[in-house]
């Protein structure tokens, strides 16, 4: 890294980065613009966090939005002359203009000498330039933890330390109050175990107030609710205890949310504005992703059916996307929630609104069904048994059946199989035949 510090500002750093993201920044699994071109980028945040490491938040302008409101994203680039071969998988590029010309640039998060020095700065609060470093007293974290990225491609980049913590590294920064921390840390105030307490987090106040890290413990030895229901299928296994179980836990979530946050009532109005909202995201959805639109007659009847239920509705905050990879199995029938962050592609106030409690439980049997038709022969028996076992799994612990409210359960459903349609259109095509099963399935019932 050249030593003169005052090179380092963005509109210094740009040409030497700019080419480089151009082709490094599309090609993340995390990078949420797909399917447009990326025609600019600018530096909304740049902190030299390590020496060698370059904290950025970068805005990516793309065509259809206004190039101050392109999605941020956050990165970690290191800088040397020469990229020692473990790290080759992490090139960014090398850069030949501006301040950095004849460096390798590269994703820092893969190098394990920055991720060491950055858990070690995670364990004392403090500042430096934009970036603020918080901590819980009453969590402690040792130092020389070793650390280790996690393989999984995800929305967001997470590394385990000595397998006791995981930080989660958000990487599209949405500027606001994160629910990824902030949900966590109420429950945890509210003595509720379901969910891993946070430790640690970083945040930035430039260009404006994010949460841009979290770090919790990490609960080894566990396996998520996915992988475990692959297994099951694979073996033709049943699976109703675990769906019940899971049940369960996620009621107790919601009973946790409930008496920690405001809890409101929504009445008719509030609810045909939902309703009118599910409409709009099949609307957007559908002119995304074509294939939707022969069955848009069939999805809006489910949206319209909910406003002809006059019962007021209990609205509270709620996890906002949940399903089995969101979930950790910590021991018999023991089950962890995680990943709070609600639909990454929608905006932070709207993830934070009071909702109704079925909107999760129409996502984890979503997820069901997922599984299901990820295996041949499909066997929608296991899904239908699991979906049963895990509504009944929640009423015994919530007071409440999630199908007694049929109406708003089949809304919900509707609307998270037009999310996943156009999640898998823009990420993972070879997958988009699952959530558009359910689709032909919620337009025609
Ligand atoms: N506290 C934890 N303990 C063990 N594994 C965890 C923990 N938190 C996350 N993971 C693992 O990391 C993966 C990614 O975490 P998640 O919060 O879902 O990130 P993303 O938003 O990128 O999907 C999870 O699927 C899970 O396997
Ligand atoms: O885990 P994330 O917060 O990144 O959530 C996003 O990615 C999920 C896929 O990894 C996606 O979930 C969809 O696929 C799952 C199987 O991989 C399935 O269990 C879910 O039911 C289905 O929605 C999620 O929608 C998306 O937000």
């Amino acid at each position: 890294m050249p030593k003169a510090a005052p090179t380092l500002t963005p509109v210094a750093l740009l040409p030497s980065l700019a080419p480089l993201l151009h082709e490094w920044l599309p090609r993340q699994r995390w990078f949420a613009g797909k399917g447009r071109p990326v025609t600019g980028f600018s530096l909304a945040s740049v902190t030299e966090l390590l020496p060698g490491c370059l904290h950025l938040l970068v805005r990516a302008e793309q065509p259809g939005t206004a190039p101050e409101a392109g999605d941020v994203y956050q990165l970690l680039l290191g800088v040397r002359k020469v990229l020692p071969p473990p790290l080759a998988p992490a090139l960014v590029g090398h850069a030949t203009a501006g301040p950095l010309t004849g460096l390798t640039v590269y994703d820092a998060l893969q190098d394990p000498q920055v991720a060491a020095l950055l858990l070690e700065r995670l364990r004392t609060p403090g500042r430096l330039g934009p970036l603020r470093f918080g901590c819980d007293a009453g969590i402690h974290v040792p130092a020389g933890l070793a650390p280790r990225l996690l393989a999984a491609e995800q929305s967001n980049s997470s590394l385990v330390y000595g397998d006791t913590f995981i930080l989660k590294v958000f990487r599209r920064i949405h500027f606001g109050v994160n629910p990824d921390l902030e949900l966590p840390l109420v429950l945890a105030r509210h003595g509720c175990l379901r969910v891993p307490a946070p430790a640690a987090w970083i945040r930035t106040e430039r260009p404006e107030s994010a949460t841009l890290a979290v770090l919790q413990p990490y609960l080894r030895g566990s396996q998520d609710g996915w992988q475990l229901a692959l297994h099951a299928l694979a073996e033709r296994r049943d699976f109703t205890r675990e769906a019940h179980a899971l049940g369960r836990a996620t009621a107790e979530v919601h009973t946790a949310l409930a008496a920690a946050l405001p809890v409101v009532t929504l009445g008719r109005a509030q609810t045909e504005l939902l309703a009118a909202a599910m409409h709009e995201r099949l609307e957007a959805a559908a002119q995304a992703v074509p294939t939707l639109l022969p069955h848009v007659p069939g999805l809006r009847a489910a949206f319209d059916a909910v406003t002809k239920v006059t019962a007021a509705r209990p609205a509270q905050r709620v996890h906002g996307d949940l399903h089995l990879g969101q979930t950790l199995r910590t021991g018999a029938d023991d089950w962890a929630v995680i990943d709070f962050e609600g639909e990454p592609a929608r905006p932070l106030n709207e993830r934070r609104r009071p909702q109704p409690p079925v909107r999760d439980v129409a996502g984890m049997l979503r997820s069901f069904d997922y599984a299901a038709r990820t295996q041949l022969p499909w066997r929608p028996e296991w899904a239908e048994s699991c979906r049963d076992a895990y509504c009944a799994g929640y009423a015994a612990s919530a007071g409440t059946d999630p199908r007694d409210e049929p109406e708003l359960l089949r809304a919900y459903e509707t609307d998270k199989a037009v999310y996943e349609v156009l999640y898998e259109a823009r990420h993972r095509p070879d997958w988009l035949a699952v959530p558009m099963a359910a689709v032909r399935r919620l337009a025609q019932d």
